[in-house]
Order: C-alpha cells, then structure tokens, then sequence
C-alpha cells in the first residue's frame, strides 16, 4: 500500500525576530497507509503542532504535506476544510462531548453531515459502547466518554484519525480500554491513525514511533513485533 503522508522540511515559526517560537525546524517523515504511529516527545517539542497541520486545522510556516499524494498546504482555505471533513477525525484529550445528548445523538451529530456515514451504533460497537448508547455523558466514566469521541470521529468514515493525548486523562485501567479501542478500528477498518502520548508504554502497541526533539524528528522507530493494547501498563 502507498504512503498516506510524505511530509516535507515542515517548519513552523511562531511570532518574528527575538520572540520568534520554532515550533518545528524541518521535519520530514512519511507515514504508510494503515499504520497506527505513536508521537513522543516532552512538552513543547512540536507534536500538537505538527499534528494540527497534518490535520489541516493549521499551516506551516514553510514545508509541505502531501496526503495521498496532493499538497495540502497549497489549499484555499475552502478546501482545506474539505480536506478536513472528508478525510480527518480528530480525539483530544478532553471529550467535547454535548451533554444534553446521548452517546448514539452524540455520534448523530456526525454522521448528519457526513457523505456516507456509518450507522451510529455500529460506530460505537467498534469502540466497545454498543451497550452504552443511550446513556448521556454524565452518565459514562470519563474512558466511556472519550469511546463516544472516538466513535464521533470515525463514524464519518475518515481516512485519517489523529489523536492528541487521547488517554491524558484516564488512569491506566481505562485508558487501556480507549487503546483497546484505537487498536480495533485500526485493525477492522483500516484508518491510519497518529497518536500522541506522554506514556512511552503506548509505543508498544505501535507499528512506528515517531520521537520529537525540540521541534525535529529525532529518531523514528519501526517495530516489528507489537504488543497488544490489553497488556500495556503504566
Ligand atoms: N499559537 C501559538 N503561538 C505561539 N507559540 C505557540 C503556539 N502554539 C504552540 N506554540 C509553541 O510552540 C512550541 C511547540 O508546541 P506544541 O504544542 O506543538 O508542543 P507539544 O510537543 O505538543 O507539547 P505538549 O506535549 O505540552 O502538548 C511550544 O514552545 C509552544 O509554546
């Protein structure tokens, strides 16, 4: 399968001359179709940056992602929300959940708008729900509700799912069943997925970690025996 990502000497500079912040200073990487990658670095290193312009909510300062093969940093602002829409699903740390809705009308939401939306029950059995789908966000621990975002963000179907500290808020115990989720969608549909981290113990279940120093890729690690997401700790 073809790369879904070849990224190009991204550089991002916030600010001008003596205040200017180098968020990235040059990063060139390629990302393969229906690889789950692992981001890790210490804060301030670059990696929401980068995530963000992969994504499209952002542009570099100089530099180029291809997706697919198109240069998404020459879009008009118009497609580059197309771009978004169409391909990217997004998981943050905290849920953005509507909490006057249930988790099914949460997913609803999205699959209102989308072009050939999956079923929004059938979102939320990929992430181990299907028994939760009509129980609001107060009524779900803080792991069931971040399965309800990730259930929100794939059920547009996206080609990418780009995570940014998706468990940063979850003890181990739940936070395992969140990667547990992670893992199946990768493994039953397909999506390319990019995750964040700051527990190195989530690279294991990887098939590529991505480490971020100061705004460069420092080392980029391809596994090739990967562990399952039930047995990681931290
Ligand atoms: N909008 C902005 N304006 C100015 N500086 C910014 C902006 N966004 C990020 N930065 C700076 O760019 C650098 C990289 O930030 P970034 O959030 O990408 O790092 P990170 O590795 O994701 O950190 P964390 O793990 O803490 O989220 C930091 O020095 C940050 O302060």
């Amino acid at each position: 399968m073809g790369n879904i990502f070849d990224i190009e000497n991204l550089t991002k500079t916030y600010g001008e001359g003596a205040s200017a912040v180098h968020a990235l200073r040059g990063v060139t990487l390629t990302v393969p179709q229906g690889e789950l990658a692992v981001l890790l670095g210490a804060s301030g290193s670059g990696k929401s940056t980068f995530l963000n312009i992969v994504g499209g909510l952002d542009r570099p300062t100089e530099g180029h992602v291809l997706f697919q093969g198109r240069d998404i940093t020459s879009l008009s602002d118009h497609d580059l929300t197309t771009y978004r829409r169409d391909h990217v699903g997004f998981v943050f740390q905290f849920y953005n959940l509507i909490p006057s809705l249930t988790a099914r009308e949460n997913v609803d939401l999205v699959t209102e708008i989308a072009r050939d939306p999956m079923d929004a029950a059938d979102a939320l059995g990929l992430v181990g729900m299907a028994e939760r789908l009509d129980h609001f966000p107060a009524q779900l621990s803080g792991g069931e509700q971040q399965r309800v975002a990730i259930a929100r963000a794939i059920a547009k179907r996206p080609t990418v799912l780009l995570c940014d500290e998706p468990t940063g808020a979850l003890d181990s115990k739940t936070g395992v069943l969140v990667l547990e989720a992670l893992e199946n969608i990768n493994a039953r549909t397909g999506t390319t997925i990019m995750v964040i981290t700051h527990n190195a113990g989530i690279a294991a279940m990887s098939h590529r970690v991505l480490r971020f120093v100061d705004g460069r890729l420092d080392r980029e690690e391809i596994r090739d025996s990967r562990v399952k997401a039930s047995e990681i700790v931290w």
